[in-house]
């Protein structure tokens, strides 16, 4: 499996006597002479550069050994006779152990002391949705380089231990689903590299320690927290902190005088300073609402002088940025639904009322999740750099909204003015393919399973055919796993087809990159070629779990590509394979069909990349479908 060694017999015919005549043994014998010297100085050198690498290989594998011994559930099936770095969940780097990941194998018992705190070079320790119980071992304080601990869905238990507000190195913290107690403590912020932390459903008690960290994931929800949620993380979801009895943003206010009376009668003294307080807010509220009509008269008479836009309104979604009074005339109101079963659903001026958050900024523009009233939930794409006329525009949403599929997520309305465009489209509860594939980020994370990955790779290979045979210059522009979105039932929705044409001289091509086919130069011109080739690179990503590059910059993800190429080349090896991946049984197959496939519809020139109707065919003859059609 491994690829072969180069071949020692080109020394052996200078080296081996018997093996050459006698003429030849004597320019043998001098060339070994030769040759010896320097031979036995590289011999040398290469002991002395392998002696501390091996040593520290020996004692990582005794380590992980020693932790498999004292551990139950499904068994770790370790060849022994091989190197550890072959080893299912092990990577090393540089002949250390750098990555352990052994998440949903069933594992009980408590982790052992001085075991795992032996594998020095750790940079990642995952043993996640087993069923771990007890402290945590005091020698995990040696793990210098840990830099991500996911430890949740296991029955860890006890106080966070204060060894763990030393492990400067961590960026990633996830705690989540245990059976810790006691308080959260502002400890936290010694781990001043932190931009993750989970400790949702756990026995936490106390308040939220104000934690000055940048952090961009935070969840403390389902514990039994009490009092205000500090403001640094009013800007977080809501339900980042339900299941408790905290207040303020962003759930409700605190309400002080509710908390002040629970169980306790008022003394005089607070009365009075109650009393105090609320004339005083009388005072200020009055004062603001003098202040507020002068403004209005003041704002009166200068729009009376002056027939002047009034300035840009923002609203918390910011749709409603540039709404002028003038928009009313240039159709502002209006949205154009694709289906007339959906027309009066919901208006224009409902959408803009609707609350609604930010899901992303992209290539195009930004998209909000937007909740109306009556349990519709909507995705609002709001268009940036639009230079096409207005009858282009509708020209091209028309065949974009005519491009219906199972497999797309549908365009629901459009709506066009001089200074806005918005596409809506049906919400997608579950996010991205991308999301689910590289954010190991939350306590209801798993792994997609393989039948899961092929299920998506063919449904996603059907809508791209579908929407090839719409006509002949029809294609996406912009297959990647962030525009395959997914149901509850994780059935692919594929989104921003068609997008690729709309896009304004503005839009950078480097957005593209780890998808963009070699030969595309200017994004806004597509082909089906290009998408089969982005489509290849979506295929590989699923199956080694290698997020592509998304920038120019070489360190910003993986070449896809010519890395699967390269591994392929040497023997398709497990290597090759996503971690998560390894543990199905009698799939092999089924996954090297699926490589070549990934490495066919990347081939560089393209007219030997095969059509997305070729592509269909191959994937529903892998034995993952025929199991599937017979169960049917
Ligand atoms: N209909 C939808 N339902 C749910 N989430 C969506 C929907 N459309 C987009 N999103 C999410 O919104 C975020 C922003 O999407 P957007 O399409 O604007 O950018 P992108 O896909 O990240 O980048 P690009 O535009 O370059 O393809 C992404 O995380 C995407 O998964």
């Amino acid at each position: 499996m491994i690829s072969p060694r180069a071949p020692a017999s080109s020394f052996a015919g200078f080296l081996d006597p018997k093996s050459s005549l006698a003429m030849k043994q004597s320019i043998a014998a001098a060339a070994a002479a030769a040759l010896s010297m320097p031979l036995a100085f590289l011999f040398l050198l290469l002991c002395l550069c392998s002696s501390p690498v091996n040593s520290d290989l020996a004692s990582d594998r005794a380590a992980l050994l020693a932790l498999r011994s004292s551990l139950h559930g499904r068994p770790l099936l370790w060849n022994l006779s091989a190197s550890p770095c072959s080893w299912e969940g092990v990577k090393c780097a540089l002949g250390q152990v750098v990555e352990l990941r052994v998440p949903g194998m069933g594992l009980r018992g408590e982790l052992p002391s001085g075991v795992i705190g032996n594998l020095t070079g750790l940079q990642t320790l995952s043993l996640r949705f087993n069923s771990l119980g007890g402290s945590l071992p005091p020698d995990l304080a040696g793990l210098l380089s840990l830099r991500y601990l996911y430890l949740q869905g296991n029955k860890f238990s006890g106080e966070l231990p204060d060894f763990l507000f030393s492990m400067q190195s961590l960026v990633r913290l996830n705690l989540a689903a245990n059976e810790f107690d006691g308080v959260i403590s502002p400890r936290f912020n010694n781990l001043s590299r932190l931009s993750a932390l989970y400790l949702e459903q756990n026995n936490f008690t106390g308040s939220i320690p104000e934690l000055n960290l940048r952090l961009d994931q935070f969840n403390v929800s389902f514990n039994h927290l009490s009092g205000a949620i500090p403001t640094l993380f009013s800007g977080m979801p809501e339900s980042a902190f339900e299941g408790n009895s905290l207040c303020g943003k962003p759930l409700s206010l605190c309400n002080a005088t509710a908390a002040t009376t629970r169980g306790h009668k008022l003394s005089s003294r607070a009365i009075a300073t109650i009393v105090v307080a609320s004339l005083l807010i009388l005072l200020l509220v009055l004062a603001i609402v003098i202040l507020i009509c002068f403004c209005m008269r003041s704002a009166k008479k200068k729009h009376d002088n002056s027939e002047k836009t009034e300035a840009p309104k923002q609203s918390k979604i910011g749709i409603r940025a540039v709404r002028k009074a003038s928009d009313v005339n240039n159709g502002f109101n209006s949205l154009v639904f694709i289906r007339k079963q959906q027309e009066k659903s919901f208006d224009l001026e409902e959408l803009l009322k609707a609350s609604a958050e930010v899901l992303g900024k992209g290539t195009f523009g930004t998209t909000y999740k937007a909740s109306l009233g009556a349990g519709i939930t909507v995705a609002v794409k709001r268009l940036k750099d639009v230079s096409d006329s207005e009858s282009e525009f509708i020209e091209k949403i028309k065949e974009i909204g005519a491009m219906n599929h199972e497999n797309l997520v549908p365009l629901v309305a459009y709506h066009y003015s001089k200074d806005e465009k918005l596409l809506v489209y049906e919400y997608m509860p579950t996010g991205s393919l991308s999301a689910l594939l590289h954010d190991d980020n939350g306590a209801g994370w798993t792994p997609l399973s393989w039948d899961t990955r092929c299920a998506i790779a063919l449904r996603t290979a059907q809508a791209v055919a579908h929407i090839h045979s719409q006509g002949p210059g029809a294609s996406h522009g912009n297959i990647k796993s962030s525009n395959v979105l997914l149901t509850k039932s994780y059935e692919p929705r594929i989104s921003d087809y068609g997008l690729a044409c709309l896009a304004g001289p503005a839009v950078s091509p480097s957005r593209f990159h780890g998808y963009r086919a070699p030969e595309v130069i200017d994004v806004r011109i597509v082909s089906r070629e290009a998408d089969v080739y982005s489509f290849g690179v979506l295929i590989l990503e699923l199956v080694t779990g290698k997020a592509p590059s998304t920038s120019l910059l070489a360190e910003d993800g993986v070449d896809l590509p010519r890395w699967a190429r390269g591994a392929v080349e040497q023997g398709p090896t497990a290597e090759v394979f996503d971690t998560e991946l390894l543990r199905y049984q009698n799939v092999e197959e089924d996954m090297v069909r699926m490589l070549q496939i990934g490495i066919d519809c990347t081939e560089q020139s393209p007219d030997q990349r095969p059509s997305m109707a070729q592509v269909t065919k191959r994937m529903e003859s892998l034995s993952q479908f025929h199991s599937f059609q017979e169960q049917d």
